[in-house]
């Protein structure tokens, strides 16, 4: 199977935590993992289309911005037309990440809006059930709809336990997915 491709945009840390978390799963489930970020921000290589084209599956996070996604991504889906137009991601699972400083400050909204360009990419979204336990322990991030991380006001990149256990389950259930449809 090909790569997964992990691709976030992330200013301060908390986003990568999350990027690195999932990556880190899909790695232990033994499956290559391109782990890329949106703008060149030094720590991990900028993406390029082909990977996007390429890979088995993404999981895409930015940070929350208005209790949306971060700009740099949204002009990173607004010159990925020509993917589009030959329909070259429909059926590649994806799930999505985010970071908020504020537990209610539209985490969960940024998450669904993340959403979005996949969905019209024909991409199969994979979220977080409800039998993964720390979904109903967590008192900082984690939705069904994906992954998430409370920073606080002074940005703090260290995720919780429960977000981690979040981050590894949604991992798990994106290279399950993959490979089944890959078979
Ligand atoms: C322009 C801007 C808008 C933001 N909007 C929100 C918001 O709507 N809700 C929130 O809780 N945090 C908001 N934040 C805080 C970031 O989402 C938060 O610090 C996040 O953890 C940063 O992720 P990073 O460390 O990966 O850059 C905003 C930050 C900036 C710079």
């Amino acid at each position: 199977m090909a790569p997964i491709l992990v691709l976030y945009h992330s200013r301060s840390g908390s986003v990568q935590a999350l990027a690195e978390e999932i990556a880190d799963s899909i790695e232990a489930q033994g499956s290559d993992v391109w782990l890329r970020c949106i703008c060149d921000d030094g720590a991990h290589p900028q993406v390029n289309k082909q990977e996007l084209i390429d890979c088995a599956a993404l999981a895409f996070g930015t940070p929350t911005r208005f209790g949306m996604m971060a700009f740099q991504a949204k002009s990173f889906w607004e010159q990925s037309s020509d993917i589009w137009l030959k329909g070259q991601l429909i059926d590649k699972p994806a799930c999505v990440f985010t970071s908020s400083s504020s537990m209610h400050g539209g985490n969960e909204t940024t998450l669904l809006h993340l959403s979005i360009p996949l969905l019209h990419h024909g991409m199969l979204l994979v979220g977080v059930p409800y039998d993964v336990p720390a979904l109903n322990a967590t008192t900082t991030g984690g939705a069904p709809y994906g992954a998430s991380h409370v920073s606080g006001l002074d940005n703090n990149s260290q995720l919780s336990n429960d977000e981690k256990q979040i981050c590894q389950a949604l991992g798990r259930r994106l290279v399950n997915l993959a490979r089944k449809l890959n078979d």
